[in-house]
């Protein structure tokens, strides 16, 4: 079986309307993408939940699906017509049949942390087999280890325990951060998401790996649980709203992680915390920022 591929590029502000006539006139699936991804001039284009993105590429790029024996032409003349443009030149190429999944799982390699720290999915032979390796594959829930925030949350882990630690994971996505700390030695570890799915994965995670952590929605957290370390890779606004709560669960002397900030958001964040914490030096990875800070005597 195959199927026919076609890309067109097309002006931002039509993009959106030009991928729905086509999946009108019977496209069978449409994407849209920048059209400079992968080269110098790609646009990484980042929004927070709740909040409109108002940003547009330069340029878009519709890739859509289509039956083999499908007119395209006809259909991309008509699509043109009804979104208002002019018809585009577009480029074909035929899909084959795949084993989707193998496919899939061959863009997820193993992630080294550090010589001591790797993430490895299940279906991959771990490169540094006497390394700590975490067997996490991609799933539902954020954390895979492959996104810069997750990566600077981990290096730090990697750097900073040293054994015994009680650890808050605020925002646990995969569970990733408190099975990481738990593995290299921290006593033990609570994680709260508010989404469900990321609690059930968290488990799962915690099962495969052979450890033992808390996980629950945040109404489970311990009103007046203090922990050594507390980590919150949840972006700006969450981080921003959640200040007072998240200094309330970190002992005086104990460290707070922040990450899923964006590097234009740092500065006043890290001013936010300070009301609490004695603020490090931030650290940068490609255009995100952590922040960390060890909570002051109250
Ligand atoms: C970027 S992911 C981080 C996942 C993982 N900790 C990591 O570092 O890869 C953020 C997670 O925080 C959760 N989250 C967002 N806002 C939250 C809130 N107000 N309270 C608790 N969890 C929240 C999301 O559901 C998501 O699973």
């Amino acid at each position: 079986m195959a199927w026919l591929q076609v890309s067109i590029d097309a002006d931002s502000r039509i993009a959106e309307r030009f991928a729905d006539a086509l999946m009108e006139l019977g496209a069978l699936s449409t994407a849209i993408e920048d059209a400079a991804a992968g080269t110098e001039f790609e646009q990484p284009i980042f929004g927070e939940p709740g909040e409109p993105v108002d940003q547009l590429w330069d340029k878009s790029r519709i890739i859509a699906l289509f039956d083999a024996d499908a007119d395209v032409a006809v259909m991309i003349a008509a699509a043109a017509a009804e979104a208002g443009m002019a018809l585009p030149a577009w480029k074909e190429e035929t899909v084959e049949a795949q084993d989707w999944v193998r496919v899939t799982q061959a863009q997820f390699d193993p992630i080294r942390i550090s010589d001591r720290l790797w993430i490895t999915p299940t279906w991959h032979e771990s490169p540094a087999p006497d390394a700590i390796n975490l067997a996490l594959d991609p799933g539902l829930a954020f954390g895979t280890g492959s996104h810069p925030t997750t990566r600077l949350c981990l290096q730090w882990l990697d750097a900073s325990i040293t054994g015994g630690e009680h650890i808050l994971d605020y925002g646990c996505g995969s569970g990733i951060l408190a099975i990481a700390a738990l593995k290299l030695g921290a006593a033990d570890a609570v994680g709260i998401d508010i989404d469900k799915q990321a609690v059930t994965a968290s488990n799962d995670n915690a099962a495969q790996n052979s450890v033992t952590a808390t996980f629950g929605l945040p109404d489970t957290l311990v009103e007046a649980s203090q922990y050594d370390v507390l980590l919150a890779n949840i972006l700006a606004n969450p981080l921003r709203v959640l200040g007072d709560l998240l200094a309330s669960h970190v002992r005086p002397g104990g460290r707070i992680v922040l990450s899923g900030i964006l590097d234009e958001q740092a500065e006043e964040l890290s001013r936010l915390y300070s009301q609490w914490f004695d603020m490090d030096a931030p650290v940068f990875d490609e255009g995100w920022t952590r922040l960390t800070g060890t909570r002051r005597s109250v």
